[in-house]
């Protein structure tokens, strides 16, 4: 006859029980400890009630029993206050993913001294009802073990379930080979139903072997309890009593084990979103508070278990528990051919290569956007082109490090700092239209018009020869600064310049209507110029360089290359002297360029050619030139024997004066006033003759020549400047 089940669990199989008040989420407190001994604590679970999940239950409190070394951990659940006989489960882990929890497992004997009497009992008897814990069906086996053996699982409150499993054994060696499975021959196991909270296991046997029934001899125990499938390994040691010891003396209560599973069953269950929530709102419940969480129902017995959403991990229960995983270094997670993967938050995505398309997280993976041999077109096509351009842009920081060379060389940093207007070498491009117009050359280089941001004309000189690069860019710098410096109406102004090249460009306001020599001896029908214009010109000019010569500061400042072709004329024919830096720009490059001395030698003074110096009086010689090329209209030619101041001094000295050499156009208007305009003429060659005097103390100042000047003209046209009648 089968074994009574003894009256256990009664007390706790009362059916009328309240359901637990709803609890209020707590959030792990901290100074908790995580750990016991080897064993993690992660929240719901704590030590202790103020440190596990729920307010007011041990559902999930654990205690640390530091008696041992290492501690180890213990549920509270059992035991149940209504329970003496039951000890609590020792956790072997907690797994907060899949909601279960490994103890070891309660082994109930019996061992018999002969067919009829049993020496030892010990069968074990737990309930886990009212905690969160239920006997998990999926992960557990009841197991037999015995060679007459009927090994009884009970289980429910009222103990409605009740089931069993038997093994016999003529001999040991008639029972099953060692890791064979438990089939009944010394080993037996039954599947375990969902639900079971009470247990009750038993062990039995068949009364009709009694008493012939000689298995006590060599299988003197029978044992039973659950175990996790596949941790226990039959062999036929465990039937034998060896140096009289049986297999529950082998091994002890730490070495079966078994699965729990557990849920939040206080809590009530999941909560749908709320409507306006959003699609991809998840199901809630009060214990599944770290962001990215979701609740889910527990798939056994009542309740909910929280996890991470999809993409992150960690422990849902707590604050920000869940983070993010990194898919990319997942082998889980992998990405197709030709595609490459990126974490994000949550997911991952699987980006093609270059050159591929198509959905990277697929089998597939990403296929080529182009057949083979059109990629290999593009590359040889890419390449190329970085071929060509690589070069091109070599020589382009090249030629912008020389640049940056000459900008330093000609005292860029000094020059920006002195208020000068600097451009680039390409924004002088960008005015010139890349240096089309050319206007006319000179000894400094080339002269181009432009027209500059503010719509204005320019003319931008540019050096024609690129010779040895200046080493002291000083002598430029003070240059340039005295020329922007200078601002008289008479003189063209400097308006810019550009240090990129090796010897500065220089860009001045555009005089539109040419040097007074083109107007002058210009090709083409000449222009009609009346003895006021001439007279004027004259005078702005001879300002212009007395100016120069000893006003405002500007002593000794020689220009040294005095001609008609650098008396420019604007709209209304008034004069602007031009080149009065560029002169000595001209000898300072000249140094380096190996360029001849700048100057026109029919205009230069011949004491400058006999001693070599230069003076101011060199200009007032120069001008004497210009002044007869004023009245006569004759070009300044110089071949060595004849030369317009020659032939001037000479008709002078033959005919007492040079009116044989005025130009004819001065006397277009009438004769009372074509004679005093021969008067006035003759004063202009006679203060021309005193200029071209050898000997520069009989020379006047440019001060003096004003002064003159401006008397034949009150004598010509009176104070008011008009022609007197
Ligand atoms: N600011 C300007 N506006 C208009 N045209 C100008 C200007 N400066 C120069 N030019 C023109 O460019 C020509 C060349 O000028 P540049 O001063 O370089 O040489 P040059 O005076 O003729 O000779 P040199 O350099 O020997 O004195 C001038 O004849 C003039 O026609």
């Amino acid at each position: 006859s089968l074994i009574p089940l003894p009256p256990l669990v009664a007390a706790a199989s009362g059916s009328n029980i309240a359901p637990p008040p709803p609890v209020v989420a707590a959030a792990p407190r901290p100074g908790c400890p995580s750990m016991c001994g080897t064993v993690n604590i992660p929240y719901p679970f704590g030590i202790g009630v103020e440190c596990a999940w729920g307010s007011d239950n041990f559902d999930f409190a654990v205690t640390c029993n530091h008696s041992f070394n290492p501690p180890r951990l213990y549920t509270l659940n059992p035991p149940r206050p209504d329970t003496d006989d039951l000890e609590p489960f020792e956790v072997i882990s907690i797994s907060l993913e899949a909601g279960e929890i490994r103890v070891f497992s309660p082994v109930s004997y019996i061992c018999y001294n002969s067919s009829n009497t049993t020496d030892s009992t010990g069968f074990k008897v737990w309930s886990i009802k009212t905690g969160p814990f239920l006997l998990s069906k999926t992960r557990n086996v009841f197991t037999g073990i015995g060679c007459s053996t009927l090994a009884l699982l009970a289980g429910r409150e009222d103990l409605s379930y009740y089931t069993g499993c038997y093994t016999s054994c003529m001999s040991l060696h008639a029972a099953a080979q060692d890791g064979e499975e438990c089939a009944g021959l010394g080993c037996c196991q039954m599947p375990i139903p969902t639900n079971l909270s009470t247990i009750h296991i038993n062990l039995g046997n068949d009364d009709s072997y009694t008493p012939t029934n000689t298995a006590w001899r060599y299988s003197p125990c029978s044992y039973a309890f659950i175990a996790e499938k596949g941790s226990y390994n039959f062999t036929r040691r465990d039937l034998a009593r060896l140096a009289n010891k049986t297999f529950t003396d082998r091994v002890g209560n730490r070495t079966i084990r078994m699965v729990l599973d557990w849920a939040i069953r206080d809590g009530g269950s999941c909560q749908a979103p709320t409507k306006d929530a959003g699609a991809s709102a998840k199901q809630t419940a009060p214990a599944c508070i770290s962001r990215n969480s979701l609740c889910v129902n527990a798939t056994h017995g009542s309740g909910y278990l929280c996890q991470c959403s999809e993409g992150y991990a960690g422990n849902p229960y707590v604050t920000d528990g869940c983070t993010n995983i990194n898919e990319c270094e997942l082998t889980k997670y992998h990405c197709g051919s030709n595609s490459k993967c990126h974490d994000t938050q949550g997911d991952y995505v699987c980006k093609c290569k270059f050159g591929y398309k198509g959905d990277g997280k697929s089998e597939k993976g990403c296929r080529r956007i182009f057949p083979g041999y059109a990629t290999a077109i593009l590359v040889a096509l890419v390449s190329l082109t970085i071929l060509v351009i690589l070069p091109y842009l070599l020589y382009k920081e090249h030629e912008r490090r020389i640049r940056r060379g000459y900008f330093d060389k000609n005292g860029g940093k000094i020059l920006s700092g002195a208020n000068i207007v600097i451009f680039s070498e390409a924004k002088l491009s960008q005015f010139t239209n890349n240096f089309s117009e050319e206007i006319g050359r000179g000894a400094f280089g080339m002269v181009f018009k432009g027209i500059n941001d503010e719509h204005q004309p320019v003319a931008v000189k540019r050096p024609i020869v690129e010779g040895e690069k200046p080493q002291q860019g000083g002598e430029f710098v003070g240059e340039i600064i005295f020329q922007f410096d200078i601002r008289h109406p008479n003189i063209v102004p400097l308006v810019g310049c550009c240090l990129e090249t090796s010897i500065p460009m220089l860009v001045f306001e555009f005089i539109p209507n040419g040097s007074l020599s083109d107007m002058l001896h210009g090709a083409g029908k000449p222009r009609s110029l009346s003895l006021q214009k001439r007279l004027d010109i004259a005078i702005g000019s001879a300002e212009a360089l007395t100016y120069m010569h000893s006003e405002a500061g500007h002593n000794n400042r020689i220009h040294g290359d005095v001609k008609s072709g650098n008396i420019l004329l604007d709209d209304d024919l008034n004069p602007k002297v031009s080149d009065f830096g560029s002169s000595k720009l001209v000898s300072i490059a000249s140094r380096y360029a190996k360029w001849s001395v700048a100057g026109d030698m029919s205009y230069i003074d011949p004491v400058y050619i006999n001693t070599g110096s230069f003076t101011e009086k060199s200009d007032v010689y120069s001008f004497g030139v210009v002044l007869l090329e004023l009245i006569t209209r004759k070009k300044a030619k110089y071949d060595g024997s004849n030369s317009l101041p020659m032939n001037f001094v000479k008709t002078c000295k033959k005919e007492g004066n040079g009116r044989k050499m005025y130009d004819r156009d001065i006397f277009s208007g009438e004769d009372a006033q074509s004679q005093r305009s021969i008067e006035c003429l003759d004063r202009v060659g006679a203060l021309a003759v005193r200029c071209l005097k050898e000997d520069v103390e009989e020379r006047p100042t440019m001060a003096e020549v004003v002064e003159e000047l401006k008397q034949v003209k009150l004598i010509a046209f009176g104070n008011s400047g008009s022609e007197a009648s």
